[in-house]
């Protein structure tokens, strides 16, 4: 069986500069992957490559078999992509701009209410995004994610901006669709990782320097964020 996600030798170079270069990873359905990385290591160039919004400079990216550059709308069909930042149309309600996407994506309106529903949306569906705090424009940008319940979801710091409590939601609901799809999460949240993650990649530089299991990567004791400051901060053994 194909795996969902296929990347091969993905890389991009702006200007002079290789944001990332060389990664390649697949994920299979009931995968959750942390993508991790200090500032800069080029996670969310990789995740927008693999949306298809910018092009590689080489490499593949598929979704669900789809090329995301030469097969570009079976592969959204088939995604979820939860960009870093807030939706765009600020002065749009929440039910208004999820009613736009699920036009514009082609899918039922009747998948608003199930995608505000689970992203615990419906107090605040008739305000406009403009008004609302940070952590709720993250739950818009996801119920967005979300409403063609796609196989693959690729969601750039999902929990960014949200209080203990959303997160342990965000975090309870990604668990639980885990095992239909195949998800990947960035995050500078390494406690992230061992709550939903079912096997980590970190990266700097572009490069991936480890991809294994939270369990693997902390195997011989050490915690999760000396093994990731070893390795970013090239500490190695010492750490
Ligand atoms: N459009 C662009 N033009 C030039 N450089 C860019 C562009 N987009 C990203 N970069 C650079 O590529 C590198 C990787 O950026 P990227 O946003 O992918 O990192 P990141 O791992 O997501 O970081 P963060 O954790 O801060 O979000 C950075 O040095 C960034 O400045």
């Amino acid at each position: 069986m194909t795996a969902l996600i296929e990347i091969e030798g993905l890389s991009r170079r702006f200007g002079a500069f290789t944001a990332v270069d060389g990664v390649s990873f697949s994920v299979e359905r009931g995968e959750v992957v942390g993508f991790l990385g200090p500032n800069g290591a080029g996670k969310s160039t990789t995740m927008r490559m693999l949306a298809g919004f910018l092009p590689p400079s080489a490499g593949t990216a598929r979704i669900a078999g789809h090329d995301v550059q030469n097969d570009g709308v079976a592969a959204r069909r088939h995604l979820g992509f939860l960009p870093e930042g807030a939706p765009t149309y600020p002065e749009m309600t929440v039910e208004g701009f999820l009613r736009f996407c699920a036009r514009v994506r082609g899918c039922d309106p009747a998948t608003v209410p199930a995608a505000m529903a689970v992203t615990q949306l419906e107090e605040v569906r008739l305000q406009p995004i403009e008004t609302l705090s940070k952590g709720f424009r993250r739950r818009v940008g996801l119920a967005s994610a979300l409403l063609h319940d796609p196989d693959v979801l690729v969601l750039d710091e999902p929990t960014d901006g949200l209080d203990p409590n959303q997160k342990h939601e965000v975090r309870n609901l990604i668990r639980a669709m885990a095992p239909r799809k195949a998800i990947i999460i960035s995050t500078h949240i390494l406690e992230e990782v061992s709550a939903v993650c079912t096997r980590a990649i970190i990266i700097a530089h572009g490069q991936v320097l480890a991809d294994s299991t939270p369990g693997a990567l902390t195997a011989d004791g050490r915690d999760l964020d000396t093994v990731f400051r070893a390795l970013t901060l090239g500490e190695g053994e010492a750490a």
